[in-house]
């Protein structure tokens, strides 16, 4: 098992690698390292046999240079109000790298949504959205999914705010149902962009992905739609697996089918009567490349000195410790960072609100299109930072093309007399 590092430690280390290579103002770095606000509050609800609950949640606002706050809502027993901060920091960075017009923020909710029917947890998001609602909106806060929400959820806080303002205002939330306004590959779009990230790695390394071995840690949205998408550009996915375990097979999965096999069974273990794995030993299997898709500090510096991948594409946030880092830097394992390979998310999330204040629908080829040109744009930005300030690795290199915009839109906002 992996350390538990503070994910908001972990966050504010990166930010200072990469400052200290473009030599940042202290008093910005500050400013770069912290959030501006933190909502954390009570939240109370009725469950079905009619007793109350009072639960934890937390929105962060992190950073607002660049645009409203944009992140997503995580409803899992592991939220506290450091990961938050973490999580909508990685948002503030992973906005500016792939130079969508937003800040970054994030919310949570700590519980774990299998101990509550539907009907409990659509009070509570509706009570959520009730606290978030001075906080929200189109042009100020835009929240979306992540770990166990979903277009259910997403559909429930724009009800519940264009209730309470009296308004139409789809764009204050996107991850929706398309029929209440969301996006055509949205769903697919976190997926989407792991796996361009990883095609276009392999073709800067001169490798090829076709017959590339690839493990995948976490079979939800992000890591079953990379998986899927990864086999379509000719991979062989070999391991994969979820919160109860993995299962590893060298010949190679139909990630599809295993995703079936989840839906039915609600876990990737036992499919195919095929070797079962742990989380570790899945971490650790000489693959050409290894993608977390679940949560953060997967691998920390102990596992890293035990991975066999030659590339690792985070689709998770926050899946490897600084430690881990530095030990897979050391033995010239390339990382594609979490706030590069798993922006699709976000950057559809864009697409669905400019969709939104357009009141008009692009076509599931537009909005592939679009997202493909903006992620190897930022690859092209990373690599040539990388590349021009001989830096340490693509994650060190990702922060500098960030931090340097988001300080230009900083200085640029110039000053009060
Ligand atoms: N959804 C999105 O649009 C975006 C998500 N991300 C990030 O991607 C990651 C996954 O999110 P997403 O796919 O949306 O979440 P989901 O809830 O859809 O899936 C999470 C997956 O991780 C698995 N998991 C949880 N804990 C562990 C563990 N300890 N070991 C192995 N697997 C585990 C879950 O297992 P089980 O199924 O058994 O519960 C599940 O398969 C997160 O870091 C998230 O922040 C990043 C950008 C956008
Ligand atoms: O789609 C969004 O706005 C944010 C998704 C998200 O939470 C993330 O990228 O981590």
């Amino acid at each position: 098992m992996a350390d538990q590092a503070n994910p908001f430690e972990s966050l504010q280390e990166q930010v200072d690698d990469a400052a200290a290579s473009i030599d940042a103002d202290a008093g910005v770095l500050t400013r770069l390292k912290n959030p501006e606000r933190i909502l954390e509050t009570n939240l109370t609800f009725e469950l079905d046999d009619g007793s109350l609950e009072t639960v934890r949640a937390y929105r962060s606002q992190f950073n607002g240079d660049r645009g409203p706050y944009k992140g997503g809502i995580r409803y899992h027993p592991g939220v506290t109000r450091d990961e938050v901060k973490a999580l909508s920091g990685w948002m503030a960075y992973k906005c500016a790298v792939v130079d969508i017009p937003y800040g970054g923020g994030k919310g949570g909710i700590a519980i774990d949504p299998d101990d509550y029917s539907e009907t409990e947890l659509e009070r509570l998001t509706r009570a959520f959205a009730t606290e978030l609602r001075p906080l929200i909106g189109e042009d100020r806060d835009i929240p979306a999914p992540d770990v166990n929400t979903g277009q259910r959820e997403m559909n429930w806080i724009k009800d519940t705010y264009e209730t309470l303002e009296n308004t139409t205002a789809p764009g204050v939330i996107t991850g929706k149902a398309i029929d209440s306004g969301g996006s055509e590959g949205r769903v697919e779009a976190t997926g989407r962009s792991t796996a361009l990230a990883a095609r276009e790695t392999f073709d800067w390394l001169g490798r090829e992905i076709e017959g590339a071995t690839v493990a995948v840690q976490g079979y939800g949205n992000a890591g079953s739609v990379a998986a899927a998408l990864l086999d379509d550009l000719g991979a062989d996915i070999v391991a994969v697996s979820d919160s109860s375990g993995g299962v590893h097979d060298p010949d190679g999965f139909d990630p599809r089918a295993v995703k079936a096999h989840k839906i039915e069974t609600g876990s990737v273990t036992e499919y195919d009567d095929a070797a079962a794995v742990t989380n570790d030993e899945l971490l650790t299997l000489d693959v050409d490349l290894l993608v977390p898709a679940a949560l953060e500090n997967a691998i920390d510096a102990d596992l890293a000195d035990a991975v066999e991948a030659d590339v690792i594409v985070e689709a998770a946030n926050g899946p490897l410790t600084p430690g881990a880092d530095d030990v897979l830097a050391d033995r010239g394992v390339h990382v594609v960072p979490d706030i590069f390979a798993n922006a699709g998310g976000v950057t559809v999330s864009y697409f669905e609100w400019v969709q939104n204040r357009q009141r008009f629908h692009w076509t599931e080829s537009r909005v592939n299109e679009e997202l493909e040109r903006v992620i190897t744009g930022a690859f092209e930005d990373i690599v040539d930072a990388y590349e021009s300030h001989d830096l340490r690795n693509l994650r060190i290199a990702a922060y500098v093309v960030a931090i340097e915009r988001i300080i230009d839109a900083y200085d640029q906002a110039g000053n009060w007399p």
